[in-house]
């Protein structure tokens, strides 16, 4: 479980982040929204290391990481998996580099079992055979595929998605959903996803945190949204008269 509390980020004068108090817990997609600069990515990198919180504390299961030191934390850096949103492939590695290049960093796994974990996580993501193809042949959906290939690779226990679907079909992105929501339910993974797709948080949203203003204004599940009446909430997430209608049925 990862333990949010009381999370504040301040960038010169800026305060993004205003007091965070979220648990996130395994097994569970645990989605971050919001409107464009609510804070939702700030969160995210605090949760993971990349910023530090201003004030407040970030607990991996029960231990302190916020107050860690760079080499504390590498037992758990280890066990994090992270997908940002641009895929962040490396163009001049094959898709089986790019999966197993955690594995040269982290291990010292022999060749030979790099490699069968990268085939099991390329199946995992069904782009079985794909080994010896360049990020620059890959379509949009595939890119994402072998990023989530290789944030699984070293069997993370934490995984973090920072927008999933962006510039991806309604289709496709609903495959990605599909897979994020399978290995979270499979490897029991506390997964956190940042996500303006209304399909995704009402298609896996088990735990929904939704950032206003830098503060957690609702939170809730998929199934408690279309009910709520929390104002912001329902002008941000039923915006459009197309989810005003599927709200109606349901
Ligand atoms: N490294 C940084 N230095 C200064 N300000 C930053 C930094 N990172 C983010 N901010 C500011 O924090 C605020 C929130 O940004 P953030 O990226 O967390 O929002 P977001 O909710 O993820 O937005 P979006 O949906 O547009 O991606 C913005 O005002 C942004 O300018």
């Amino acid at each position: 479980m990862i333990d949010i509390q009381n999370v504040h980020k301040t960038f010169g004068d800026n305060k993004v982040l205003k007091g965070i108090t979220a648990q996130l817990k395994p097994g569970q997609n645990n989605l971050i929204i919001g409107g464009s600069g609510s804070g939702k990515t700030t969160l995210l990198k605090c949760i993971v290391g990349l910023h530090e919180p201003t004030e407040g504390k970030v607990f991996y299961d029960g231990e302190n990481f916020t107050d860690m030191h760079f080499v504390e934390r590498v037992p758990i850096r280890k066990q994090i998996g992270m997908l940002f949103q641009s895929s962040a492939l490396f163009d001049s590695m094959t898709v089986q580099d790019n999966i197993i290049f955690p594995l040269n960093l982290f291990t010292t796994m022999p060749k030979a079992e790099k490699i069968d974990r990268a085939n099991f996580c390329l199946e995992k993501v069904n782009l079985a055979g794909k080994n010896n193809l360049y990020p620059s042949e890959l379509s949009g959906g595939m890119k994402k595929r072998v990023g989530i290939a290789r944030a699984i690779s070293m069997q993370p226990k934490y995984l973090f998605v920072d927008e999933p679907n962006s510039g991806l079909d309604p289709k496709t992105s609903i495959l990605i959903d599909e897979l994020i929501a399978e290995i979270t339910q499979e490897y029991q993974t506390t997964t956190v996803v940042v996500t303006h797709d209304m399909n995704s948080v009402m298609g896996i949203g088990d735990h929904i945190i939704f950032l206003n203003d830098g503060q957690k204004w609702w939170e809730g599940s998929n199934k408690e949204i279309a009910h709520t009446d929390n104002k912001e909430l329902n002008s941000f997430v039923f915006a459009s008269r197309f989810m005003q209608a599927a709200r109606e049925k349901l």
